[in-house]
């Protein structure tokens, strides 16, 4: 599933029909479904398959994994046939086209930014990944790599090539999703801890509120319209 010319916008991190019902009804372009069993919202293969099922042909399926290593993405994908997977770890440009030749779907590459070195090895996953995402980079004793909620410095992305395609997550939610398009220009965003009540608790009144402001602010309404 290459990415379009229209902006994408992902609610990641779901983890029960109820809540992927809302995203679905949102309008979300793609759903996330993360195995990381760390995580507070990892869901196992039999569950995210189901899950999977009841979104297919509706939204983009994107499953997220984290250094996994080829027998573990030959399980999943072969039981939840996502149409991208999110590849959220330490994974190379060359593990990442491996993993897309391997597979064959679209692969996400997730790149933690907190520094202007960190900007500057975007650019080398460009051929490499189908899509870029574009994270606040976690803290060394973090329990996880992704879905912390917390926001980066926009500003060390004037510093990116204008030419390369990039999603944008990191602590968004529905009260500064606006403010981040209109700033950073990405061709996507992302979220997962700012559509939550508590970790993994994701609110069907917050994803819907996500959804429209990053779908107003990408057809270039100003702030304040609501
Ligand atoms: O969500 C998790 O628990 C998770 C675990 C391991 C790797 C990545 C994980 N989440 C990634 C995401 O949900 C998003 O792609 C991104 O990090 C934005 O998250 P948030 O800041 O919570 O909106």
């Amino acid at each position: 599933m290459p990415p379009t010319a229209a902006p994408e916008i992902k609610i990641c991190g779901l983890s029960t029909p109820e809540t992927l019902a809302a995203a679905l009804a949102a309008g979300a372009d793609l759903v996330g479904f993360v195995s990381f069993p760390r995580s507070p919202r990892h869901v196992g293969l039999d569950a995210m398959a189901t899950l999977a099922d009841a979104a297919r042909g509706r939204a983009g399926i994107v499953a997220l994994t984290v250094d996994a290593d080829d027998a573990a993405l030959d399980a999943l994908v072969a039981a939840v046939r996502p149409d991208i997977l999110q590849l959220h770890g330490h994974e190379t440009p060359e593990r990442c086209a491996a993993v897309r030749a391997r597979f064959g779907v679209s692969v996400m590459k997730a790149l933690g930014i907190g520094t202007a070195a960190d900007v500057s090895a975007v650019a080398s996953f460009a051929g490499a990944a189908d899509r870029l995402l574009l994270d606040a980079k976690p803290p060394k004793d973090a329990s996880r790599p992704g879905g912390l909620g917390a926001t980066f410095d926009w500003s060390l992305l004037e510093d990116l090539d204008p030419a390369l395609s990039f999603m944008l997550s990191g602590g968004l939610d529905p009260d500064n999703v606006g403010a981040a398009i209109r700033r950073v220009r990405p061709a996507g965003v992302d979220v997962s801890s700012g559509v939550e009540t508590a970790p993994g608790v994701k609110s069907a009144a917050l994803i819907a509120a996500f959804v429209a402001a990053a779908r107003r602010a990408f057809a270039g309404e100003p702030a304040g319209v609501a």
